[in-house]
């Protein structure tokens, strides 16, 4: 026990034993909807999946992961990937980063923070580089804080502003991007009116250009580094709306895999390359897909990739994105002071614990898992597996990915007993689903169904426990609806594919050999969302929560 007072210790669970081995599934971009054409879930063969919701109401039942009960700004908000597994392995309800920065924006304290007068010192005689996401997803970033911003950084004296788009299509309709640069556009003319020398300098698609994550594909963020800062790129153009509208029609590329451009002036001569003395932020408040850019601005010594110059300049994040790293150093808004998570407290009371994703996701399962904080706990307890991910490829083509080697690698850690929980994220859904490929996204959800029956399997032989569940909806609405649910059609008269996530709930099923007789799910907590689970979680492994967790959802009933 420390001076405060404060220990990890859990306190025994009156009813519930330990030792037994607690699978815990994530089916990524898993929810629950009513089953039509357009439900890839209901569509797949899922006999896993299926035969798991015949347990209900006792053993099946969905929990909210979506808007406040995941820290997010409305219930208007979808779930994601951050704010899921932030709650599911924190087991409380934190106000998330998209949170955090309307508060700050509003009140304007954003302006009265270390990082921003760190960056303020430059705005006299450098430039001030915003690169980020242009969207109103809410997922990584939102176009209306960034509209805020930029007004913000005007009235703090920011005389010449450049900013970096990366277009969407993926939490967003694609093709929205152009609508997202007009709006941007008529605000930079705005500003431009006041004496501001205010442009978009450069563009790309956020999925081929910049936002890469867990070091999938470096040449990703190369890409950006030469159009953000060196100012080169395969296309030119004399503004953002001509260059989106073009590589769409001209290409045929989609919003998220736009090629990266430039902005030139009349001698083809870039606007807005960064260099010394400038001032640089990443407007993304999400963490993920920031991290490896913010590497490459931060770290004076870095060899992923040859940056070529690498200017002296005050870089700052919307948000610290990782906060054992400490990256960025400088930040606008502080990150939600995630701390005490389960899986911090299981490993101090002996839990051994296994994680296990591919590439796209393994931080999902353990960064995001673990309050946004890379690295283990206690190496000597927890073994975390990291499967590669295909790159350079969109998952349509490959709907499988690696579920079957992540299912593979689980099952021999459950059978090795050398762990007691073992914890897993499944993409398929969720990664497939975000093609818009409706055909490969029902073939990514049997493989996932397929994953879980042999971690189920393993589960089984071990006489120990399963917990399913997910993060936030996907592949069960490949659609865009109306108010009643009617698909809505574009002005073709085609069906809007929906890339995005959804606002549906997602199921949770407990079960297994181990699990005591007597255990189901509680009847009074209806509203039950993804921070509860993390208290479930903690009693399958014969441990109380914490008392400030968000309650469980089971109970111990006598027979
Ligand atoms: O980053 C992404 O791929 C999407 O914006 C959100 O998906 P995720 O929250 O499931 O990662
Ligand atoms: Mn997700
Ligand atoms: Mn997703």
């Amino acid at each position: 026990m420390g001076s405060s007072g404060f220990s990890f210790k859990l306190d025994d669970h009156p009813k519930l034993p330990k030792g037994k081995t607690v699978a815990v599934v994530v089916l990524d971009g898993w929810g629950e909807a009513k089953p039509d054409q357009y439900n890839c879930i209901s569509v797949a063969d899922t006999p896993t999946m299926d035969s798991l919701k015949q347990g209900a109401p006792e053993r099946w039942r969905l929990v909210k992961a979506h808007g406040t009960a995941v820290g997010l700004p409305t219930e208007d908000d979808m779930g994601n990937s951050e704010v899921g597994h932030n709650a599911l392995g924190a087991g409380r309800i934190y106000a998330q980063g998209a949170k955090l920065v309307d508060l700050a924006l509003a009140s304007g304290k954003i302006y009265e923070g270390e990082g921003f007068k760190y960056i303020n010192e430059c705005f006299e005689n450098g430039t001030l580089h915003l690169i980020g996401l242009l969207s109103d997803g809410g997922v990584h970033s939102r176009l209306d804080q960034l509209l805020l911003l930029l007004k913000g950084c005007s009235e703090h004296n920011a005389r010449r502003i450049r900013v970096h788009i990366l277009t969407d299509g993926r939490d967003v309709l694609d093709g929205s991007s152009v609508g997202f640069v007009e709006t941007l556009e008529n605000e930079l003319a705005k500003l431009r009116e006041r004496g501001v020398d205010a442009q978009i300098a450069s563009g790309g698609g956020r999925m081929y250009v910049t936002m890469d994550r867990y070091e999938n594909d470096w040449d990703v963020v190369k890409r950006g580094w030469y159009a953000q800062v060196l100012g080169e790129a395969p296309y030119k153009f004399r503004s953002a709306l001509e260059a989106v509208k073009k590589l769409r029609e001209e290409l045929k590329a989609n919003d998220q895999y736009l090629p990266p451009f430039v902005i030139v002036d009349e001698n083809e001569k870039p606007v807005g390359p960064i260099f010394d003395g400038d001032a640089v932020v990443t407007f993304n408040f999400r963490a993920d897909r920031m991290s490896m850019v913010a590497q490459a601005l931060e770290y004076e010594s870095f060899d992923k990739f040859d940056r070529v110059r690498f200017p002296k300049i005050r870089y700052a994040g919307m948000l610290q994105y990782d906060g054992e790293l400490k990256l960025p150093s400088h930040y606008l808004v502080s990150p939600p002071e995630i701390e005490r998570t389960s899986g911090e407290y299981l490993v101090h009371n002996g839990v051994r614990t296994f994680a296990c994703s591919e590439t796209v996701k393994f931080g999902h399962v353990t960064f995001f898992w673990n309050g946004n904080r890379s690295g283990y706990f206690n190496s000597e307890l927890e073994e975390y597996v990291e499967i590669p991910s295909d790159s350079g490829i969109t998952f349509n083509v490959q709907p499988k990915m690696k579920a079957l080697e992540i299912a593979e690698k689980t099952r021999d850690a459950i059978l090795s007993r050398k762990f007691d929980q073992v914890r897993v994220n499944l993409p398929n859904g969720d990664m497939v689903g975000h093609t818009g490929d409706i055909g490969a996204t029902v073939v990514a959800c049997k493989a996932a169904d397929e994953a879980v029956k042999m971690i189920l399997d393993a589960i089984e032989q071990v006489g120990g426990i399963y917990v399913v569940t997910a993060d936030h909806g996907n592949a069960e609405d490949m659609v865009k609806r109306n108010k009643t649910g009617q698909p809505l059609l574009d002005k073709n008269g085609n069906i809007q594919i929906l890339t995005s996530h959804t606002l549906q709930p997602v199921p949770i099923a407990i079960g297994g050999p181990g699990l005591a007789p007597g255990v189901q799910f509680r009847k009074d907590v209806p509203t039950g969302g993804l921070a509860n689970v993390a208290a479930t979680v903690m009693n399958l492994h014969g441990f109380e929560a914490p008392s400030d967790y968000e309650p469980t959802l089971i109970e111990v009933v006598d027979n």
